[in-house]
Formats: structure tokens, sequence, C-alpha cells
């Protein structure tokens, strides 16, 4: 069967330093993959890659076995691509409801005299009412999001993903910025997500306790390669990545 989502050769390189080297990942449909390596190996630019923000220099994505390349970013979340928000597309001045409101109208695509039309604002409304439920966000509904705290605003930015109802989320560090007392909330959330078992989720983290739990799969990337790709306890065992990464990881969060 033809995995959602695949890379044949993903190259791009920057000013001559390569940053994704070759990389052909395959990603099979509504499995929790988690990508890790050190700083600097390429994660952040390979989501980048796949969602359409940066253009190969070589190589593609395909989706569903079609070619992305020709697709733009906002082409390939209406497709089903959905990359996570970052906070910067979060509006300060609107309320937490609004905010996701919109990303809901976003994606119905509704026209404008529609829209104006009561029941489909009501409409709209409850499912992002429904979305703030998801992320644990409710009682938040009515602050405006720059009042909200970082890790609120990263599960506003979950909800506004979800809006966009895309069969792949792409979610790059969730937990970044946030304090220790934000993170279990965050996970309760991924976790809420993973078991409705409706989505295809690939995730960058460093947390390498919150991977373990998550995935079905982890993929190691390193300078811009892709090192392994296995079961959590395959890439645990795999003796390569013990040497490059994960040897030091574990030591850095011993300390
Ligand atoms: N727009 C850019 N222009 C030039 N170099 C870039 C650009 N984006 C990324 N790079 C370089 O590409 C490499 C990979 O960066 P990337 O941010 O993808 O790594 P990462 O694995 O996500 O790191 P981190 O865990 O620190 O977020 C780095 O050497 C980085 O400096």
């Amino acid at each position: 069967m033809e995995p959602i989502l695949r890379t044949e050769n993903l190259t791009i390189t920057f000013g001559g330093q390569i940053a994704v080297d070759h990389v052909n990942f395959v990603m099979p449909q509504k499995q929790f993959k988690s990508i890790i390596g050190p700083n600097g190996a390429g994660k952040t630019t390979f989501f980048n890659l796949i969602s359409g923000e940066l253009k190969p220099t070589a190589g593609d994505v395909f989706f569903k076995g079609e070619s992305m390349a020709k697709y733009s970013s906002v082409k390939r979340t209406r497709k089903g691509l959905g990359r996570s928000f970052q906070i910067t597309n979060v509006f300060p001045n609107l309320t937490v409801i609004e905010n996701v409101r919109l990303a809901v109208q976003s994606k119905e695509n509704i026209r404008y005299q529609m829209f104006r039309h009561f029941t489909a604002y009501k409409n709209l409304h409850i499912q992002a009412e429904k979305l703030l439920e998801i992320v644990l966000l409710s009682s938040k509904a009515n602050y405006f999001a720059n009042q909200l705290s970082h890790g609120e605003k990263r599960k506003l930015e979950i909800a506004m993903l979800l809006a966009l109802d895309t069969e792949v989320l792409l979610l790059d560090e969730p937990t970044a910025g946030m304090s220790l007392e934000e993170v279990p909330a965050i996970l309760d959330v991924i976790k809420q997500i993973k078991q409705t078992n409706e989505k295809t989720i690939l995730l960058i983290e460093h947390k390498m306790d919150m991977i373990m739990d998550l995935s079905d799969s982890i993929m190691v990337l390193f300078n811009g390669r892709l090192l392994a790709d296995g079961t959590p306890t395959e890439i645990m065992n795999n003796e390569t990545v013990q040497h490059a990464y994960l040897g030091g990881l574990y030591d850095e969060q011993l300390t």
C-alpha cells in the first residue's frame, strides 16, 4: 500500500552547506512518528520541505503518491498536510475562541455572505468550542490571545491546526519554551489526538521520555542524513544511533 507520505532523495543546501541530505523516508498512514536528532540536524528544515515553506534543491515529497513539487504550502494544507501554526500566526488582539473560529472558517472556506448568516456563524463557533475542549483551553475561550501563557499559546496553535482537519499533522517541538508544569497538559492533548486514531502524526521533540511514550516509530536525523528509522526499541538498541546521538543525549539529561 502507498504510504500517506514519503520523500525521495529530499535535499536542500544553503549557500553550499547541505541541511537535508538525500532523505528517503516513509510515513505509514495513522502512525505516530517522532523525529529526533541533535541541534542543527535538519529536523525543522525537513518539516519546512514537507510543508512547502522551502523548495528542495533536489528530490521530492509525495503525499498519497502525488508529487507535491508544484504546490505551495497553502495548497499542501488544503490537500491534507497540516503544519502547526507558529505563534506569529495567532492574532494577539482577538480572543482565543475567535482565533480558532477563524481557522475553522478558513478550512470551511465559507463565503462572506454565508458567514453573515447566523446559523453558519453559530456552527463555526460550536466547532471552535469543541476544539478548545480537546486542547484543554475552554476556560480561556474569552481571553485575548496575548493574555495566554506560552504553554497555552502552544495549545491554541494545536487547536488551530486541528481546525484545518488535515490527515497529517506536523508538530514542531510543541513543548519548546514551556515551563515544566506546562508540559504534562500538552502531552495529554497530543495523547488524546493520537487516541482518536484518525491522524498521521509527525513530531519533532527533544524530550526522550515523551517520544518513547508516544511513538510507533522514531526516525533519527544526523547532519541532514537519515541515520535510522524504526520502533522505539530498535532505535534504542541501534549502535550507530547510540554512538552518534543517544548516548550523549542521555548523558546530558542525567546531568
Ligand atoms: N534559512 C536558512 N538559511 C541558512 N541556513 C539554514 C537555514 N535554515 C536552516 N539552516 C541551517 O540548516 C541546518 C539545519 O537546521 P535546522 O533548524 O533544520 O535543524 P534542527 O534539527 O531543527 O535543529 P534544532 O533542534 O536546533 O531546532 C543548520 O545548520 C542551520 O543553520
